[in-house]
């Protein structure tokens, strides 16, 4: 790219010839100055100039890399060396052991693996930040990198435009499924059976072997990190629970060929349970298929249907034999078939999702397509439940963070008063209450993944179960707590849809949809009671 000295620039300071540096990069906005949506006048005032510090105050880094970035003409002499060169450096050497952080349980590792990231205090989880961590290991650290690139570059910047469109392109769903990232978070990447179905092999060269729930973690929270509710379940919304009942249950034909298509990111699937008047109450579902001898006649509705409007396949529960628990049977129904309809709902956030209504009439539905037993869908959808919260978790706990993030980040530069916000004590006691909830529950996160990896596989629902659900209640009140936190910290700016709020009130109107679905927090919170009552001893009795 084209290099310039300071002086060069400083000669196109008119609104008819106008260019200003950024971070030693130089921009020509000529053709631009008249569309700015921030006015004319400022960008005429600063022609010519190092605009820098003025760029940050009023812009968050999606418009530069949205919009800046295609206006940039060339670096100022210096800046474009440095830059090219810092990846062909020799690598730097490892740090002396004794300043070295031990990140791999017990082994060092160099500087450069310990901390990662923007360095905005709390904005990542501590073992960025050069904290050890028995948990992580090289492929994790590796792991993270890839997520990170691919979210800063190919989502995050397009977020606000994808979520006003209330649509995610398909082509950007295939791109995260050629990266590996659908088998990581749908339960794939740690069952070994369906290794072979997988389309793409796993992110960043991680092997099936070594694939373990802290791998799928780090997948959710560096997309989480774009700040995007609907993002998170336009990619995933359906998959991560419609999928594995398909994966564990379903006959090897319908396996064999509608696991790697979703995977791949080419077709999508919805989990069909919720009804106009059924939601958490799973047992009390209406929507019925009737044995008529060659196939079940399927009749009834659904609602709240994550990427249901647009999906190819749903997996429906209903009801197949008696009232209660023991007479639902899942089935996977394609969207094709006659009788099937789906349409958008208006909802208030998690836009781009396909949240919807679904109505089955009259629809045939063949016996093979019946996902394993006949009045066994309660056990399956059982089976996934724990797994599904984990990942609400999971999520809700990024984007508290990235509540945090922005708003520290934000309090570091606006000034109100004469100082910047994060000199005025209310807006560090803000910070704090935010922080001291979200590591918590981070650090119970970690904890509960811990023992996923390494209780035997039978125990984990009746151990698990109920700290699952308390974590759940938990992850939900922090981010809704720190979203309403985020939005104070960015006063009119978290009022307004786009600019530099854009993530904070957006999280504030998704918030919702990550308290209430998957469990409310008041049935999470006497489920997990319930279940620890069980482990009383007889004694305390
Ligand atoms: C590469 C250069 C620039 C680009 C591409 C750019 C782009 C934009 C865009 C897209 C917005 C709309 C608001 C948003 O969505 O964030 C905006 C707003 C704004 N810009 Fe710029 N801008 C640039 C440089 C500057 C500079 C140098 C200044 C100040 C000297 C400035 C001041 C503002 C202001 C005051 C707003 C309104 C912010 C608000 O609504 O709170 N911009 N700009």
């Amino acid at each position: 790219m084209k290099t310039f000295t300071v002086e060069e620039v400083a000669q196109h300071n008119k609104p008819n010839d106008l260019w200003i540096i950024v971070d030693g990069k130089v921009f020509d906005l000529t053709n631009f100055v008249s569309d700015h949506p921030g006015g004319k006048k400022v960008l005429v005032k600063i022609a010519g100039k190092d605009a820098t510090k003025k760029f940050k105050q009023f812009h968050n880094d999606a418009i530069m890399q949205r919009v800046g970035l295609p206006m940039q003409i060339g670096v100022i002499g210096g800046a474009e060396k440095k830059e090219e060169a810092a990846p062909k450096a020799a690598p730097a050497p490892a740090a002396p052991a004794a300043a070295a952080t031990p990140v791999i349980s017990g082994e060092l590792v160099t500087a450069d693996q310990a901390k990662f990231g923007n360095g905005i205090p709390y904005g990542d989880p501590t073992w960025y930040q050069e904290w050890n961590s028995p948990y992580y290991n090289e492929s994790h650290i590796r792991l993270r990198k890839a997520i990170r690139e691919f979210a800063d570059k190919e989502l995050m910047p397009y977020c606000h435009e994808w979520s006003e469109a209330k649509a995610i392109p398909r082509e950007v769903v295939k791109k995260v499924g050629q990266l590996g990232f659908l088998n990581a978070v749908s339960g794939a990447g740690t069952n070994p059976s369906i290794a072979h179905l997988m389309p793409y092999p796993l992110p960043a060269g991680i092997k099936p072997e070594e694939f373990d729930i802290f791998h799928e973690f780090i997948c959710v929270d560096e997309i989480a990190r774009c700040g995007s509710g609907g993002l998170l379940w336009a990619l995933q919304g359906g998959l991560a629970i419609a999928l594995p009942p398909v994966m564990n249950f379903a006959p090897e034909p319908i396996k064999n060929k509608v696991v790697p298509e979703c995977l791949a990111g080419e077709k999508f699937i919805a989990l069909a349970i919720t009804e106009p008047s059924a939601g958490s109450d799973v047992a009390g579902l209406q929507t019925n298929a009737v044995d008529k001898g060659d196939y079940f006649l399927l009749n009834g509705e659904k609602k709240w249907i994550t990427q249901g409007a647009y999906a190819d396949y749903y997996v429906v529960a209903c009801r197949t034999g008696g009232a209660g628990m023991g007479g639902v049977s899942l089935f996977l129904v394609e969207r094709a078939w006659e009788g099937v309809e789906a349409r958008y709902m208006d909802v208030m956030g998690m836009w781009g999702s396909g949240t919807s209504y679904i109505t089955f009439e009259d629809v045939k539905v063949p016996k093979t397509h019946l996902i394993g037993e006949l009045n066994q869908g309660f056990k399956y959808i059982m089976h996934n439940f724990n797994h599904e919260r984990l990942g609400i978790v999971m999520q809700a706990n990024r984007l508290a963070r990235v509540c945090i993030e922005e708003s520290y980040a934000y309090s570091l530069k606006r000034k109100t008063f004469g100082v910047r916000l994060i000199d005025h004590p209310v807006i560090r006691n803000k910070l704090g209450h935010m922080i001291r909830q979200c590591e918590a529950t981070h650090a119970w996160l970690e904890n509960i993944m811990y023992q996923i990896k390494t209780l035997p596989q039978e125990s984990q629902p009746s151990r698990l179960g109920g700290p699952i659900a308390l974590l759940k209640a938990q992850s939900t009140q922090t981010f809704e707590y720190c979203a309403r936190e985020a939005a104070q910290i960015f006063g009119g700016l978290s009022y307004t849809r786009g600019g530099q709020g854009e993530k904070v009130e957006r999280l504030y109107r998704e918030v919702r949809a990550y308290a209430i679905p998957g469990g409310s927090e008041e049935i999470m919170l006497d489920l997990g009671i319930r279940q620890s009552m069980k482990k009383v001893p007889k004694s305390s009795l």
